[in-house]
């Protein structure tokens, strides 16, 4: 997905087009805030969150084919894609509405950690190697999910 280009500016904003049923409203907002800040810890990006408009990341729920060239593989399987920096599409995020996401439990793919993986892939970085890295390939909650609470509590992160 256009790895490697950088944002020019560290103002961000952030746009959340529609949610999942899942999740309760306020779940999907805290789980996309607390992503970003994981990233606003580790960056100089700042991230406002727009209401209407376009924003540079634009986040949205969607099934199988939703209006880009990467259509949704239904459940499991490809999670979520999102694109690195640039105009119009660049930096968006979509998320397979066939997924189960949740809030903290893990039957379901905690959408926290996956927002905050896709939000890496929004500001340019690809893979890690390491599994113990938010940018690994592979979803795996329990340990990140103890990482990252514990760096919203430390602010220590080795992402
Ligand atoms: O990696 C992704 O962002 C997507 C899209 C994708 C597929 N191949 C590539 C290659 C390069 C970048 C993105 C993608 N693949 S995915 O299977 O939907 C996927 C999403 C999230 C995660 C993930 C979530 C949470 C943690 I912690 C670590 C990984 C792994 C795999
Ligand atoms: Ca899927
Ligand atoms: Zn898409
Ligand atoms: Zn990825």
């Amino acid at each position: 997905f256009g790895e490697g280009l950088k944002w020019k500016t560290n103002e961000l904003t952030y746009r959340i087009e529609n949610y999942t049923p899942d999740m309760t409203a306020a779940e999907v907002d805290d789980s996309i805030e607390k992503a970003l800040q994981v990233w606003a810890r580790v960056t100089p990006l700042r991230f406002t969150r727009i209401y209407s408009g376009t924003a540079d990341i634009m986040i949205s729920f969607g099934a199988g084919s939703h209006g880009d060239f990467y259509p949704f593989d239904g459940p499991d399987g490809t999670l979520a894609h999102a694109f690195a920096p640039s105009a119009g599409i660049g930096g968006d995020a979509h998320f397979d509405e066939d997924e189960n996401f949740t809030f903290r439990s893990t039957n379901g793919y905690v959408l926290f950690l996956v927002a905050a993986h896709e939000f890496g892939h929004s500001l340019g970085l690809s893979h890690s190697s390491d599994p113990g890295a938010l940018m690994y390939p592979m979803y795996n909650s329990q340990e990140l999910l103890e990482k990252l609470l514990q760096l919203s509590s430390t602010g220590v992160c080795n992402i």
